[in-house]
């Protein structure tokens, strides 16, 4: 089994760059999981902050970053110097406990659409006064029902028997002593993601193409590790919940009972799993939607929480449409990227983030042990989700105060990189949904990524991307070489 096991050990020197958030003295290190690069550069920035000064409120994070016009690196000082004086006290985060509870559910309420989106009530209801939710504010849930209403997640609670689940936890922590942190490219440093993380697979073939192949934010994977026992058994039992509740989902809340445009019809079968190590309560993952590069559109993830609870925050992205409107209690559109220039672009910049944060509030699922959640087909496309720094945690019998989970994966076939367009830099190009711009707000593009991986220079390429109804590529290109191996499913490579 250890024949093509990697034990790349953690690099000294890079490991001696990471800050850990929070504390005051040290200038902004601590990046964003590499998803966030990308077309929503505030919340970035914004990520990073907070990740770095989880203390503080991010209103007023956002206040300063606006004010530093900005820029990361002054904010962060900035911060720090506050924090070691002592200034920031009163605009402290406070304790999760205390965080505000939304009061009206209905503005996060998913309601069926005619064009294959699922639309929250509170931007959808015609004759309406769409809800707003006061900026900062979260809205806590618990219980199954609501998360599966409220949210395009399901949660289900002690999913595995008690001894299962803690055997796989205690497998876990071992592999965790052999993980890494990803590293990237940001405002021209190389930067380290804030939790330890590593790529499970079946084969050695496929160690060879997740090593030499596949990549993942614009570069390849160093840490691969072979499917572990416990690892591998438990897949089964989430391929065949996570089928049941996609079939469930479609039946209840999907528009006339049918999958979405694009979403696959065939069976969900994981053929990669993704596991990652939060190490106490400072580490975490910024906001993000998860790479489509080879997951393809309307992915469904199934993703189970082992060790500390954590809060998984979710929150819907806002099309500039909807920022756009004026009027009572809508939205001022001053985004920098609209049609109509701002006049004050210091105060404007502001206005679009506040009225961003104002429509988006955030939702946070609790994610008990042994919890498995199922990230639905709406979910990459229409939301971002993060587990955010938390400010206690309760240690867990076995794990202390670390938190571990695995995303069990399905890399489509037809979106093998052998197949994937190439960008002018000779790298693989990755795929992107549009999120926010009115016009193109739902279509899929390939990109550079190089830009975003350490030591590599990226080109502009960019090229829509076309799919067919049940989501397969439409390629311009002529396909390279089909019979070549594919990653297997989990339970079939046994
Ligand atoms: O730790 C989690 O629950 C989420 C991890 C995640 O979002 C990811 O790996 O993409
Ligand atoms: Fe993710």
């Amino acid at each position: 089994m250890d024949a093509f096991v990697s034990r790349k050990k953690r690099k000294t020197a890079a490991s001696e760059e990471v800050t850990q958030p929070g504390i005051p003295d040290e200038p902004c290190k601590v990046p964003p999981h590499p998803d966030l690069a990308g077309e929503d550069s505030t919340d970035v920035k914004l990520a990073i902050l907070m990740s770095l000064h989880p203390d503080v409120e991010q209103d007023y994070i956002l206040d300063l970053l606006v004010s530093c016009d900005g820029s990361v690196e002054v904010a962060s000082s900035l911060l720090a110097s506050q924090q070691a004086a002592g200034s920031t006290s009163s605009k402290k985060r406070a304790a999760p406990s205390s965080l505000g509870i939304q009061t009206s559910l209905s503005a996060h309420v998913l309601t069926k659409s005619e064009d294959g989106f699922l639309r929250t009530l509170g931007g959808s209801m015609a004759g309406r006064k769409p809800l707003t939710t006061k900026k900062g504010q979260t809205l806590h849930l618990y219980a199954p029902e609501d998360v599966a209403v409220h949210t395009p997640c399901t949660i289900i609670h002690n999913f595995l028997p008690s001894e299962e689940a803690n055997k796989l936890l205690v497998e876990l922590l071992e592999e965790s002593e052999h993980f890494s942190r990803y590293e990237f490219q940001l405002f021209n440093r190389t930067v380290q993601s804030p939790h330890t993380a590593c790529v499970y697979v079946s084969t050695p073939e496929e160690y060879r193409q997740q090593t030499s192949e596949y990549t993942y934010g614009g570069t390849y994977r160093s840490n691969v590790r072979q499917v572990t026992p416990y690892l591998r058994s438990v897949s089964r039992k989430v391929q065949h919940i996570v089928n049941e509740e996609i079939q469930k989902r479609i039946r209840e809340i999907y528009p006339d009972g049918k999958k979405l445009k694009y979403q696959s019809p065939k069976e969900w079968r994981p053929n990669a799993a993704f596991v990652n190590c939060y190490a106490g309560p400072a580490e975490s993952v910024g906001y993000h939607a998860d790479e489509l590069t080879y997951l393809g559109p309307h992915p469904v993830i199934g993703s189970l929480s082992l060790g500390v609870e954590r809060e998984f925050r979710v929150r819907r992205v806002v099309p500039q449409d909807e920022e756009e409107e004026d009027g009572d209690g809508k939205l001022n559109g001053n985004d920098p990227d609209s049609r109509s220039k701002p006049t004050n672009p210091r105060k404007d910049q502001k206005a679009a983030t506040d009225a961003r944060a104002d429509a988006q509030g955030q939702i946070s699922i609790h994610l008990p042990h042994n919890s498995l959640l199922i990230m639905h087909a709406e979910m990459q496309e229409e939301w971002k989700h993060a587990i955010t720094p938390a400010q206690t945690i309760s240690p867990h019998p076995i794990s202390g105060n670390r938190r571990i989970n695995i995303t069990y994966r399905w890399y489509r076939d037809t979106l093998h990189p052998r197949c994937t367009p190439r960008c002018r830099c000779g790298t693989h190009a990755i795929l992107r949904c549009s999120q926010r711009k009115q016009e193109s707000r739902g279509r899929y593009m390939w990109m550079c990524y190089a830009g975003f991986a350490p030591g590599k220079q990226g080109c502009s390429f960019f090229q829509w991307a076309e799919f067919d109804d049940d989501g397969d590529p439409v390629w311009n290109h002529k396909q390279r070489d089909d019979a070549a191996p594919t990653l297997a499913n989990f339970s079939a490579s046994q």
